[in-house]
């Protein structure tokens, strides 16, 4: 990819993933380990990221991570993922993951993060990726959700570290 980066929509990154919590990935208490789940935000996150930038992508980091709501064993875990913001060779992903109770077809918000990935080229080098256009206003509003719940994050953690130290 040349250095003049184009453009392309915010919607060439949707992704979303469902899954099936298994007692393979659970604790004792038939909830699924933390680590199951980042799994599946890495993963999600990282197709969102190929797709987005039309290349091999490697995920460079992963903010700050609440576990708000438990996934029970049985229940139907669906991850989302989009790019809203980019730099030369990064890419910015936001991950949801919800739960779904496959009786009542009831969703619980349980976790979000923000992952950065990088654009890597054949030679295994970080390479240029195109600029996020929004397209529609549901496209814009995505954008905006993401960047605002990642300065709110980012700023939590900041105060939590204040009241700690
Ligand atoms: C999908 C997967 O699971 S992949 C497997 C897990 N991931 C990996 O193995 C990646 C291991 N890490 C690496 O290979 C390297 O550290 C890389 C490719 C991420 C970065 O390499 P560097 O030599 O630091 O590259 P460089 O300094 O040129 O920076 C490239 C970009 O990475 C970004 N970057 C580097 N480190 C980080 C970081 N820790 N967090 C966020 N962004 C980062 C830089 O800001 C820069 O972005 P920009 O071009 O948009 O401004």
């Amino acid at each position: 990819m040349d250095e003049t980066n184009e453009a392309v929509p915010l919607s060439e990154s949707q992704t979303e993933m469902t899954e099936m919590l298994l007692p393979d990935s659970t604790n004792a208490l038939g909830r699924a380990l933390g680590g199951v789940v980042l799994h599946w935000m890495d993963i999600c996150g990282a197709i969102s990221a190929m797709r987005f930038a039309n290349r091999q992508c490697v995920t460079a980091s992963m903010d700050h991570v609440d576990f708000i709501a438990p996934i029970d064993v049985g229940e139907i875990a669906v991850v989302k993922a989009y790019a809203f913001n980019t730099g030369r060779t990064s890419v910015d992903v936001k991950v949801d993951v919800h739960s779904e109770d496959p009786r009542t077809g009831e969703k619980q918000e349980t976790t979000t993060s923000f992952l950065t990935f990088v654009a890597i080229d054949d030679d295994g080098n970080p390479t240029t990726v195109p600029d996020v256009v929004c397209e529609t206003d549901a496209e814009k509003q995505l954008r905006q959700e993401a960047v605002e719940k990642r300065q709110k994050e980012l700023e939590s953690i900041i105060e939590r570290m204040r009241e700690d130290y």
